[in-house]
């Protein structure tokens, strides 16, 4: 069953047209991975799929769990099981991360012991009274993201470069998390999570073993296949290189 459809999709920011005609079919249970270069959308996709007002959505549709969510505010969405991990979250003066992880976890039914266990597994606990994102390194951020998606336990799990700027102990945690929370770990008609994946250099992809990865390349989604395969196209030819050879392996296989 899809989980997400998403057709003909264009979003701009501000007064630049970022997307043009995004289509995406995730079904339940997969893992989907966004490669892309710097600037081509593929944190603007996500934006747009969470319902962040700043984006605006100029064509097309996007349906989850079979709704028509495009116009739904972002707490709607929430409710209905999508979860975001930023690339780069608010750090907002006067709020302390125990406040949003209570809200968390108010969306996914769970209680406070739940944020101590979950805020000790992913090495937050000292974190927990100070004020969310101020002074926190890069890898606190996105245990802090990580934490905040565990206790919503959504079922469409949007994840924005978790892995960059990681070191490799970090990287280690966040990629057993995000098995966890992707339910990687069962087998493949049993996973009622799905996923997409912003990444770079593809660390994430040696503790999460995605379905299907693809480049998001001049407001479009092109080149879907393999993961590992798509990042060593990319890292051997290059974006450009490397979309010529799918078109032409496409024009092959007609
Ligand atoms: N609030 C904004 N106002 C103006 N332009 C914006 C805004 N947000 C994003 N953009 C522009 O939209 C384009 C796409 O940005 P986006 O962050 O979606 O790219 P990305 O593929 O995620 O890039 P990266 O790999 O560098 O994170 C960029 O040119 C960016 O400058």
């Amino acid at each position: 069953m899809g989980v997400l459809r998403v057709v003909n999709l264009g979003v701009k920011v501000g007064e630049k047209k970022i997307l043009k005609n995004v289509n995406l079919f995730i079904k339940e249970g997969e893992t989907f991975v966004l490669f892309g270069p710097n600037g081509s959308g593929k944190s603007t996709l996500l934006n747009a799929l969470i319902g962040n007002p700043s984006y605006k959505v100029t064509s097309g549709r996007i349906l989850f769990k079979k709704v028509d969510i495009t116009n739904l505010p972002t707490n709607e969405r929430v409710k209905l099981g999508i979860g975001i991990a930023f690339q780069n979250p608010p750090k907002i003066s006067g709020v302390k991360l125990i406040d949003v992880l209570r809200y968390c976890a108010r969306v996914g039914g769970y209680g406070e012991d739940k944020i101590l266990e979950l805020a000790e597994k992913m090495r937050m606990t000292d974190h927990l009274y100070r004020e969310i994102n101020m002074g926190f390194s890069g890898g606190e951020v996105k245990r802090s993201e990580l934490l905040q998606l565990m206790l919503m336990n959504p079922d469409l799990v949007l994840l924005d470069e978790p892995d960059s700027g990681v070191d490799l102990e970090n990287v280690a945690l966040i990629g057993e998390a995000i098995r966890t929370l992707l339910e990687r770990d069962k087998e493949e008609g049993e996973r009622t999570k799905s996923g997409i994946i912003i990444t770079h250099q593809g660390h994430i992809l040696d503790y999460v073993d995605a379905d299907y990865a693809a480049i998001l390349y001049n407001g479009r989604i092109a080149c879907i296949g393999e993961p590992k395969d798509i990042l060593n196209q990319i890292r051997n030819h290059g974006y450009e290189g490397c979309l010529a050879k799918c078109l032409a392996n496409m024009e092959n296989s007609e």
